[in-house]
């Protein structure tokens, strides 16, 4: 995306609630309280005019619990926060009608250190024949073609750890409401000379329908010695009351040591990668997974 907003640790923050009416209450949060992660959402996603404004009933405890502050989302015009916490808009945000959704998506570079990234680059040169063949759901042979290692527990175990601790800024960054995750599934991808991953979405089937969010880790040998293999993330309009894919889309360079998070429903794809050498050493690698919400 589009919004960024510092990392939360947790610390107390002094929240003024302004409200429809010219009301103002102040209340105290530890900064990683979901409430406050709530209140932060319901602004960042009215502003960027987003689905995922779902408007819910403030109930914030005052006067040291005594009493409780009860309000509907639509009555929040602004907070005034101490210590600030920005919330920003960084690029590419246009305000759009309510038939077009911008898709939203964060990119963090450096990811791991450069010794994590190191022993990730030794042990997939290590484990190349345990590499298999990827397929899709529809087994349409043309639709993905890359290679995949299904076991790598202690880097799988390393970056679902990882992932966990940066979920709440996440949350935040992409303006979405928080919710319970069941489940962090992870992969180990290579795309070699002239493979690619033809438009698609990661939750829809019964299966994968509780997959919220998808990461995407790349990382690479340096010098770098492929080409191409940008992910498309496609923005999306309605049409006959449904949501689909539009024709405008983002481009995400596969940056060696960088992470990037985007909604599962978003329909995506993978540009062919152009490898020369065709050496494995040389691949597009990623670590890329789910993060799944509890089933309701
Ligand atoms: O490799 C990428 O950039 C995206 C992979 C992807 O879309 C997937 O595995 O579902
Ligand atoms: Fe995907």
């Amino acid at each position: 995306m589009s919004a960024n907003s510092q990392q939360l640790e947790s610390q107390k923050v002094k929240v003024q609630l302004l409200l429809a009416g010219g009301h103002q209450y102040t209340v105290y949060f530890n900064s990683d309280d979901p409430t406050l992660h709530t209140l932060l959402t319901t602004i960042v996603a009215r502003a960027y005019k987003q689905e995922s404004a779902d408007r819910c009933l403030f109930q914030i405890p005052i006067n040291e619990g005594h009493s409780a502050l009860c309000f509907p989302s639509e009555n929040l015009v602004a907070l005034v926060i101490e210590p600030p916490l920005w919330i920003q808009q960084t690029d590419n945000i246009q305000p759009v009608s309510n038939d077009f959704l911008n898709s939203n998506h964060i990119q963090i570079d450096n990811f791991f250190s450069t010794k994590e990234h190191e022993r990730l680059i030794k042990y997939v040169l290590a484990n190349k024949s345990n590499f298999v063949s990827t397929s899709t759901s529809t087994k349409d042979e043309n639709y993905r073609r890359s290679m995949v290692l299904y076991s790598f527990p202690d880097f799988a175990e390393l970056i679902v750890n990882k992932i966990q601790k940066i979920m709440p800024d996440v949350m935040i960054k992409l303006g979405m409401s928080s919710f319970t995750i069941s489940q962090i599934e992870s992969q180990l991808t290579s795309h070699n000379d002239g493979n690619y991953y033809k438009i698609h979405n990661d939750n829809g089937s019964p299966d994968t329908a509780t997959r919220e969010l998808t990461y995407v880790y790349y990382f690479n040998r340096e010098p770098k010695q492929f080409s191409g293999g940008e992910l498309l993330i496609y923005d999306s309009k309605v049409e006959n009351n449904f949501y689909v894919k539009a024709e405008s889309f983002k481009t995400i360079e596969p940056r060696n040591n960088s992470i990037v998070f985007f909604f599962s429903r978003y329909m995506h794809e993978v540009l062919p990668v152009k490898c020369p050498s065709k050496a494995f050493a040389d691949s597009r690698f990623t670590i890329n997974g789910w993060v799944r919400r509890e089933a309701s």
